[in-house]
């Protein structure tokens, strides 16, 4: 669905992301790992063109939809804005601050359905459908509150269902579940998951949390010094690290990968019982 190939950021000169390759594929979840200044936001942000100002990206990412293959960093900033939501959803660890607190969270829904063209009549209903499939069961008594309203997972679900409103083929979610308590966490993942398998989305599960990648994402990449230093089937990974670095990841995340190669297989240990 989305295939990045040489994707290189500069920030103030300095290179940040160096090179990466990934492919993103339909009714898959693929985790982009690694410590903390590794370059997986900024990543996340080039593939959705929502770079900081004064960054510079190359490299090429195509998106493959109707048999038809764009090259979103070659887009005019008015068509980037376009594909924004209708083909590429970004959800954002800080799901607070993302939504303006004046707005309730119907209204939040209404103005992305009418900005990507959703006739009037059909907004609301649409709004409400994106609120139940981000796992929240009975959304009309949350249209009309306040984001400060919410509860962190609440609003990291409403956070969900607004990328999520247009039916995305491409869904980034960038630290969505560092924040959350693990019963939320696995919730807000399984969530993720359905969006995947169901609506045959490609996810990108940005990550610094192994035992997350290894339990909800088919495909791991991990990153190190703004580079892709290991990449496979998210068991296969986590069981035979063939990087030094991963392997000092998986024995610094307390993970412990078990069961078969297959990439649904289980990854035990602090994350245990929380996988659906
Ligand atoms: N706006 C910016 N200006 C200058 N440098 C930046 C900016 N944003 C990120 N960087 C730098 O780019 C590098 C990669 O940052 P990035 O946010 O992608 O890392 P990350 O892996 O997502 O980290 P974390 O897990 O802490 O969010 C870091 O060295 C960071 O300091």
């Amino acid at each position: 669905m989305l295939t990045i190939s040489g994707l290189a950021v500069d920030v103030a000169g300095r290179r940040v992301v160096d090179g990466v390759d990934l492919d993103l594929a339909a009714g898959e979840i693929t985790a982009l790992a690694g410590r903390s200044g590794s370059g997986k936001s900024l990543t996340a942000r080039a593939v959705a063109g929502l770079l900081p100002g004064g960054a510079t990206v190359s490299g090429r990412v195509l998106l493959n939809r109707d048999g038809r293959a764009e090259d979103l960093l070659g887009l005019s900033p008015h068509r980037l804005r376009r594909l924004r939501g209708s083909a590429i959803g970004y959800v954002f660890q800080e799901s607070q601050a993302a939504l303006n607190p004046t707005v309730t969270v119907g209204g939040h829904l209404l103005e992305t359905l009418k900005a990507h063209g959703v006739p009037r009549p059909h907004r609301r209903t649409r709004g409400l459908a994106a609120l139940r499939q981000a796992g929240l069961p009975a959304p009309e008594r949350l249209w009309s509150a306040y984001p400060f309203e919410l509860s962190g997972g609440q609003a990291q679900r409403v956070a969900l269902a607004l990328a999520s409103a247009l039916d995305p083929p491409v869904l980034i979610a960038d630290e969505v579940t560092s924040a959350l308590d693990p019963v939320t966490q696995a919730g807000v993942l399984d969530i993720l998951r359905a969006g995947a398998r169901v609506g045959q989305r490609a996810v990108l599960l940005i990550t610094h949390d192994l035992a997350v990648a290894g339990c909800w994402a088919d495909r791991l990449a991990v990153l190190d010094g703004g580079r892709i230093v290991e990449s496979g089937p998210s068991c296969r990974v986590l069981r035979a690290p063939a990087h030094p670095f991963t392997a000092d990841l998986v024995r610094a995340s307390g993970v412990v990968p078990s069961g078969a190669d297959s990439a649904d297989a289980h990854v035990s240990a602090r994350v245990a019982g929380e996988r659906a």
